[in-house]
């Protein structure tokens, strides 16, 4: 089984007076090709894991590896752009630029990631284009933000998090702005996605029933992991 990530005796401290112990001692591993759920209350710890795990935050203490690389050793910058190159992100409110078209919201990680500074603008766009396609969502291809649904947003996240092809894709709440229909269909693309280009997604969330549609389900509760559960699906 190859291993996308590993961490070991994670520790997340926020604060040095009335201190909170948002992570104590995780170990957690991530597996090539599955897609993980992390299932937990509010405030147990779980954007401060996926955090940590994707390199956007330092933990106080312990060691995570991410494709055979030691985050710990690495610089802010280096970081900046290993994620840039081997991470997608999605998030709970999209956080999609507003100035910009959905278009140009997909094209944006190629434009700007040093590994395809040798594309043409016009290859860019005809990539974006197919993403677009692939998520049926292309009809708004020239749509802004603001112009667009909570569902029809995340479908435009969801291409420009796999547009660069990563390895990994790190879903922090994804359905947690959208209604029911539209959760069962973004777990439904991210289950296609999956099968279709083999992409590691975790994903958080406090939505039991969006944790069963994973691979695998970790519960967390109080900064801790407090069971696991593999399916079948
Ligand atoms: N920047 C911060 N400074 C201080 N405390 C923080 C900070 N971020 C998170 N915490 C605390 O750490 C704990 C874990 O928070 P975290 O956001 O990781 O939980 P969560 O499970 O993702 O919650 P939610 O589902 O509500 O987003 C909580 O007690 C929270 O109040």
């Amino acid at each position: 089984m190859e291993l996308i990530a590993k961490a070991k005796s994670l520790r997340k401290v926020y604060g040095s007076k009335n201190s909170v112990e948002a992570l104590k001692n995780i170990d957690i591993e991530i597996v090539k090709g599955e897609i993980l759920a992390i299932l937990g209350p509010s405030g147990c710890g779980k954007t401060t894991l996926l955090n940590c795990l994707s390199g956007l935050d330092n933990p106080t203490s312990g060691e995570v590896i991410v494709l055979n690389k030691n985050l710990n050793k690495m610089s802010e910058e280096e970081k900046t752009r290993f994620r840039s190159e081997n991470m997608g992100f999605i998030f709970q409110f999209f956080n999609l630029i507003p100035v910009l078209t959905a278009l140009e919201n997909v094209e944006l990680p190629l434009l700007i990631s040093k590994k395809y500074h040798n594309l043409p603008p016009s290859e860019i766009r005809k990539t974006a284009m197919e993403w677009l396609k692939k998520l049926h969502i292309h009809h708004r291809a020239g749509a802004y933000p603001s112009e667009m649904s909570g569902g029809e947003q995340q479908r435009v996240a969801i291409a420009r998090a796999l547009i660069t092809n990563p390895k990994v894709v790190w879903a922090d709440e994804p359905t947690g702005a959208l209604d029911t229909k539209n959760s069962e269909e973004l777990m439904e693309i991210i289950s296609t996605m999956n099968k279709e280009l083999g992409t590691t997604f975790v994903i958080v969330t406090h939505d039991a029933n969006v944790a069963k549609k994973a691979h695998r389900i970790i519960r967390m509760d109080s900064g801790l992991i407090i069971g696991e559960e593999t399916k079948k699906i």
